[in-house]
C-alpha cells in the first residue's frame, strides 16, 4: 500500500458532495496509514521557492553565527540545533541533521511564558530580514491550511467543525527548517531516527531529494517520494490519543543524505494551546470501546516528549 493523495481544494470545496467524498478519503487515510500527500493547498510554488532559498541562506552561515541563536540557550526550545543535538531513535546513531525552530513569539514576561516557560516565550530569530519575512509568510499560510484540515478531520469524525481548531488561540505550533548534510561515512545512514510526531498533525514540505520513509502496518518501510506541489501530512500522537487510537500516529524516519547531497525539509508541527484538555472525543468511544487513555493537557504531553529526545534537556533533568 502506498501513501494516499488528498486534494485540499476538494476538502474545502463549497460543493457538499465533492467535500463529503474527499473527507471520506481523508478519514480512511488517517485510519489506515496516518500519512497522506496533500495537494492544491494555499502554499504556492513561489512561497516554496522562497523557503528553499531561505533555508540554504540560513544553514550556509558559519557555525559561529548559527550558534548565536543556539537552541541550548532557549528554555522554550527555539532557535538553531546543530548536528547531533537531537536523537529521535534511542538505539541508533545521532540524527545527521541541523535544525531551526520557531513558534509564537511572546515576551518572557508574558503570563503564559511565566506559567509555562518551557513552551512559551521569545523566539531566537535569524538576523537576515529576507529569511525572517519568508518564515513568517510560510508560518501564516501553513497555519491557515492546518486549520482547514483540522476542520475537515473534525467533520470526518462527526464532531463540530471547530472541535479541534477552537483549541488554537495560544497554540504552540512549531515551524522547523531542517538541513540534512551529506553523511559523515557510508555506514552512518541515520538522518532522522524512527519516531512518531508528538502533536496533532504535521505538514511537511520537502525538496526533491527524498529520504523520508514511513512504516507501514505490515512492517515494511514505504518511501514518501517527493511530489512537486504536495505536502506530506501525518497524524501525531496527540491526535491518536484524542481519537482513541482510531487515527494512527505512524513511525517514520529519514535516511541520511549521500555524499555530496544536501536535503532540506520543513515540518510544521501543529500543536494546540498548552491547556487543551485532550480527552477521548465522544465519537470514538462507546460501551464496547471505552476510552483507553486518561485525559492529559496537550502541553504536558508535548513537553514530556521533548524531554525524552533532546540531549540538553536530558542533562537539565539530571542536574535538577
Ligand atoms: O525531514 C523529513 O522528511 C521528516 C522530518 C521529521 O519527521 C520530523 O522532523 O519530525
Ligand atoms: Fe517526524
Amino acid at each position: 500500500m502506498g501513501i494516499p493523495l488528498i486534494d485540499f481544494s476538494k476538502l474545502t470545496s463549497s460543493d457538499t458532495g465533492i467535500r463529503a467524498e474527499q473527507i471520506q478519503l481523508l478519514d480512511k487515510a488517517c485510519r489506515e496509514i496516518g500519512f497522506f500527500y496533500l495537494i492544491n493547498t494555499d502554499i504556492d510554488q513561489a512561497l516554496v521557492k522562497r523557503m528553499m532559498s531561505a533555508a540554504k541562506r540560513f544553514f550556509a552561515q558559519p557555525t559561529a553565527d548559527k550558534v548565536k541563536i543556539d537552541i541550548k540557550n532557549s528554555v522554550n526550545h527555539r532557535g538553531y540545533g546543530g548536528v547531533g543535538e537531537e536523537q529521535l531513535d534511542e538505539v541508533h546513531k545521532a540524527d545527521w541533521k541541523e535544525t531551526f525552530d520557531m513558534a509564537l513569539d511572546l515576551p518572557a514576561d508574558h503570563p503564559l511564558a511565566q506559567k509555562y516557560p518551557k513552551m512559551y516565550g521569545p523566539n531566537q530569530n535569524p538576523t537576515d530580514p529576507v529569511v525572517m519575512e519568508t518564515l513568517h509568510d510560510y508560518y501564516v499560510t501553513a497555519f491557515g491550511v492546518s486549520q482547514d484540515l483540522l476542520k475537515a478531520m473534525a467533520e470526518a469524525l462527526q464532531l463540530e467543525a471547530d472541535f479541534f481548531s477552537r483549541c488554537f488561540t495560544d497554540h504552540v505550533t512549531v515551524l522547523r527548517m531542517i538541513h540534512y548534510p551529506p553523511r559523515p561515512s557510508i555506514e552512518h545512514d541515520n538522518g532522522a531516527g524512527a519516531h512518531t510526531d508528538y502533536g496533532c498533525v504535521t505538514l511537511l514540505l520537502q525538496d526533491d531529494i527524498g529520504g523520508l520513509e514511513v512504516k507501514h502496518r505490515n512492517g515494511e518501510w514505504v518511501q514518501a517520494t517527493p511530489m512537486e506541489g504536495a505536502l506530506v501530512v501525518n497524524i501525531g500522537d496527540l491526535m491518536q490519543r484524542w481519537t482513541n487510537d482510531e487515527y494512527v500516529s505512524t513511525a517514520h524516519r529519514v535516511r541520511a543524505s549521500e555524499t555530496g547531497v544536501h536535503r532540506y525539509s520543513f515540518p510544521f508541527f501543529v500543536e494546540p494551546d498548552y491547556e487543551t484538555n485532550v480527552a477521548c472525543v465522544p465519537t470514538c468511544q462507546s460501551s464496547t470501546s471505552p476510552a483507553k487513555y486518561a485525559p492529559i493537557l496537550s502541553g504536558d504531553w508535548i513537553q514530556s516528549r521533548f524531554d525524552a529526545t533532546y540531549a540538553y534537556r536530558d542533562a537539565e533533568k539530571v542536574d535538577t
